[in-house]
């Protein structure tokens, strides 16, 4: 699964979006005819449909494309990647790192689609909570592993930029499946990604 490109972006949504963003502008009392702002709502309206393109994709048949039989039943842990959201409240982002661990029971699933399943549920209009939840549920029902982890730091803007103002807090979430209920297999996963969380 690519990214949006241009071209793919839905006309008739651009056109009504462009120009509720145009009012938007106005709102602010910012003149929507001068040069730096003539085709900003159109980029605007881009901008949100890229952000937002995780609703038209399916993230269980991304990781149902990769999977293949194999007898290794370690833990796997795909740690820091990179994500970006939007807060449902505020329509801010919310940005940091997600680490993933499974524990395969006869199938492996492709690297790369660990990654690609965090941005196809991170591009939506999103909680922190229900990001880890998502995450967590497609790969248990999807590749039904012995157990699945999953753990998220981020950084909200509503909470940076207004509101509370707090530059430096950040939200640790977490979500354990299967055999990661077991202390010894959790303390294991947060051991090998304790590096990574401040
Ligand atoms: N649980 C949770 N809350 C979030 C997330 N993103 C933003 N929020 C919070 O959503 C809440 C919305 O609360 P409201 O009181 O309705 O909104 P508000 O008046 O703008 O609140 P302040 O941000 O405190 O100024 C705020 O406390 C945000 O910090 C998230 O991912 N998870
Ligand atoms: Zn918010």
């Amino acid at each position: 699964m690519s990214n949006k490109n241009f071209e793919e972006y839905n006309i008739k949504v651009t056109d009504a979006m462009q120009l509720r963003y145009k009012s938007i502008i106005e709102d602010l009392g910012e003149n929507t005819k001068r040069d730096g702002l003539l085709k900003t709502p159109e980029r605007a309206a881009k901008a949100m449909q890229f952000l937002t393109q995780g609703y038209e994709q399916d993230a269980a048949e991304i990781l149902k494309s990769a999977m293949f039989k194999e007898s290794y039943n370690e833990m796997v842990i795909v740690k820091d990647i990179e994500l970006y959201s939007l807060c449902e409240h505020h329509i801010l982002p919310f940005f940091g790192k997600a680490h993933i661990a499974y524990i395969p029971n006869g199938q492996i699933v492709g690297l790369s689609k660990i990654p690609r399943i965090v941005d196809v549920f991170s591009r939506r209009l999103q909680v922190q909570e229900r990001l880890t939840e998502q995450i967590l549920n497609c790969i248990n029902e999807t590749l039904k592993p012995e157990g699945v982890a999953v753990v998220i730091e981020a950084s909200h803007m509503c909470m940076m930029m207004r509101g509370v103002q707090k530059q430096n807090s950040t939200t640790t979430t977490s979500g354990f499946r299967g055999a990661f209920k077991n202390i010894e297999t959790r303390t294991e996963f947060l051991k090998l990604i304790s590096e990574n969380l401040s």
